[in-house]
């Protein structure tokens, strides 16, 4: 049965410190709601600006709520990383993950290779890869994943869905999860094993229905709502997503989960208003499709 994982939103207070009572009722929301796993510092989560103690801090909250959780260590200091793959052997959690080494330009293959390999021979959980090539600048394919040859699963987030196919090609043992809000559908289609949906966080009703229904081979209903969720996704864009996904999530959730971390700097004014009159009708057709209450 494929999963949807959220990649869980950090929220941030006023004076930028971690949330731990909005990431709390937030992660407990999310279980409520049907969500698989949380996967927890990742891009969503505005990982790369999270210290090694904040990663560790949101394990530990969210932790609290559930041990279905893929723990992001990665980063630019191996030794941090290493350090807190370490630290999660106090956690029963489901595994840890890293991205790439990102910002450095044209890095050795072998270099990229030993950064995992050298993750993996210190975890006490499977590890998985956290492959995001916009992101990093770095393409981790199923190729090179073969070759590291330690991975139990990947998030391919590349609107490619052979490139994320490949994966389970050349390493049927993975589980293999697109990164992509946009082919939930797709996968739940394909014997893959599910997606990391950012907009999951504000729409766990809905990514959870549009796999459902793939399962059950009700495609055009499935499909009908991918593409609902899709504009979604489309406008939270136009803003950032990043940003956006704080403004969303309060909308169609009712809670408040406080702020981003700058450089990704909250919506204004404004732009909160055109997110919110942009999705305003969508919202409309998942009420009257009884996908959201009133
Ligand atoms: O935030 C994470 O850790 C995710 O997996 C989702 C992530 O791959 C990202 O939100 C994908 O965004 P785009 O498709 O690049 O807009």
């Amino acid at each position: 049965m494929p999963e949807i994982v959220t990649p869980i939103i950090t929220p941030f207070t006023k004076d930028n410190r971690i949330d731990k009572d909005k990431l709390t009722l937030h992660a407990e929301n999310l279980i409520r709601k049907g969500i698989d796993k949380l996967f927890v510092n990742g891009t969503t989560g505005l990982g790369p600006s999270l210290s090694p103690e904040e990663k560790l801090e949101n394990l530990k909250v969210v932790y609290d709520v559930t041990n279905k959780i893929i723990f992001q260590v990665g980063g630019l200091n191996l030794d941090d990383a290493i350090r807190l793959a370490k630290l999660s052997k106090d956690f029963d959690i489901v595994g840890i993950a890293s991205y790439a080494p990102y910002y450095y330009p044209r890095m050795p293959e072998r270099h990229l290779i030993k950064y995992f390999k050298m993750l993996c021979e210190v975890s006490p959980h499977p590890v998985y890869l956290y492959n995001y090539p916009t992101a990093t600048g770095k393409d981790i394919d199923a190729k090179i994943a073969k070759e590291i040859g330690c991975f139990a699963g990947v998030k391919d987030t590349i609107e490619n869905i052979i490139h994320t196919l490949d994966y389970k090609r050349l390493n049927p043992n993975m589980l293999v999860y697109s990164g992509s809000d946009m082919l939930i559908a797709t996968v739940a289609s394909t014997g893959l094993d599910g997606n990391v949906a950012a907009g999951s966080n504000y729409l766990p009703e809905v990514t959870v229905s549009i796999k459902k229904l793939a399962m059950e081979r009700k495609i055009d209903e499935a499909l009908k709502l991918q593409f609902l969720h899709d504009e979604i996704i489309e406008a939270s864009r136009i803003f950032g997503s990043l940003s956006s996904n704080y403004v969303l999530t309060k909308y169609f959730q009712g809670y408040d989960l406080g702020n981003p971390r700058p450089p990704i700097f909250p919506l204004d004014e404004e732009e909160e208003r055109q997110l919110i009159k942009k999705v305003e009708g969508i919202r409309a057709k998942l009420v009257e499709l009884k996908i959201l209450k009133e």
